[in-house]
């Protein structure tokens, strides 16, 4: 099946960049949030993030234009109807997920391919929830999404071969490189990835190092561009205690529990530069450590 409808489900860090990304590869774009003011925030960040690649020279003005004519917002969900594929790029909760599905579904074509962004949640059980597990599959970006080469592709159980080629499609003509991931929890990158950000948190809740201490030997030690603090707080503490305790529920083994001192900074709502604090204060000109 051919795409040229891409619709994305929420409007945040993700959503942007997977809206920027299809519109500039031509793809029109019709993005939702459940708030006007995240759509807003995200168009002004989209003409931001373009606007720095024309004066690095990597698009044109007249291809920022076009991108950006592209892409059309709406609060209204089921306006998403017409698209050919609907990437859903909301909250990192299962009932949040299936509710959006849930509501889509009445309202989309028989072709229409649902692919979902989570970082960790069974690609397998959203579908099996929907009219069409076979045309289900996980299609995850990396942060920030225009700069990051890779987005994983998981299939579900069912997911067949059409949509898989389809979605493969779509990542080359974004330019970017697929790996395949089996449907396990947190599936390959966040499988890896997260268990390490986590070990960092209990590093700091047991004074092996302070925040400095901890991203300076992992950015100086092991050449990582973000010390793992500053990269969780990038990621979204949410988020990063989300997909730990998908993985704890999933596996259950006890080298996933989520680290307690990860969990307070998200009951204090201290989520990272997305709420200007997490393990730095992004309040004031420079991040500071908050321990
Ligand atoms: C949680 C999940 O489910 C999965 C995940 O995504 S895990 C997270 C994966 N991402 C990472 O690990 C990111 C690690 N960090 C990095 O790679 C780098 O620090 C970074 C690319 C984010 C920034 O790089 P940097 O060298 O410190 O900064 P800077 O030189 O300002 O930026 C490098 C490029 O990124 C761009 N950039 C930086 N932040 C950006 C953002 N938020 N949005 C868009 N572009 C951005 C810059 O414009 C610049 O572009 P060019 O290469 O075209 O010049
Ligand atoms: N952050 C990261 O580094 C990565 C995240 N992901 C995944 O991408 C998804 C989004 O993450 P991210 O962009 O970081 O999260 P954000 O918190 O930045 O954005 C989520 C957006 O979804 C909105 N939203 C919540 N419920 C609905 C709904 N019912 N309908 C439409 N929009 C809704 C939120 O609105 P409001 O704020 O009003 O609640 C918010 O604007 C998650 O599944 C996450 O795991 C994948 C790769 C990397």
């Amino acid at each position: 099946m051919t795409i040229e409808k891409v619709g994305v489900v929420g409007a945040g860090q993700m959503g942007n960049g997977i809206a920027h990304v299809s519109a500039l590869a031509g793809y029109t774009v019709m993005m939702t949030d459940i708030s006007q003011d995240a759509l807003d925030s995200a168009i002004a960040l989209i003409d931001k993030n373009m606007t720095r690649q024309v004066s690095k020279g990597a698009i044109s003005e007249d291809e920022k234009a076009a991108a950006l004519a592209r892409i059309a917002c709406t609060t209204t969900l089921t306006d998403l109807g017409p698209c050919d594929l609907i990437i859903e790029a909301a909250t990192e909760r299962e009932t949040v997920k299936q509710a959006i599905f849930d509501e889509l579904l009445p309202h989309i074509h028989e072709n229409t391919i649902l692919a979902s962004n989570t970082s960790s949640i069974s690609i397998t059980r959203l579908a099996s929830r929907t009219d069409r597990p076979e045309k289900f599959i996980g299609f995850h970006f990396m942060n920030p999404v225009p700069i990051m080469q890779l987005v994983e592709l998981i299939r579900g159980i069912a997911t067949d071969d059409a949509t898989f080629n389809a979605c493969q499609e779509v990542v080359d003509r974004l330019g970017k490189t697929s790996a395949t991931s089996e449907d396990f929890p947190a599936f390959i990158v966040n499988r890896i990835l997260m268990p390490m950000i986590n070990e960092a948190v209990y590093a700091l809740y047991e004074g092996v190092g302070n925040v400095s201490s901890i991203d300076t030997s992992m950015k100086l030690g092991a050449n990582h561009p973000m010390g793992p603090l500053e990269l969780a707080d990038f990621i979204g503490l949410d988020t990063c205690l989300a997909i730990m305790n998908v993985l704890h529920d999933g596996l259950a083994d006890t080298k996933y529990r989520p680290c307690p001192l990860l969990t307070k900074y998200v009951e204090a709502g201290w989520l990272g530069r997305k709420t200007k604090r997490g393990f730095y204060d992004y309040r004031g000109e420079t991040p500071v450590p908050t321990r």
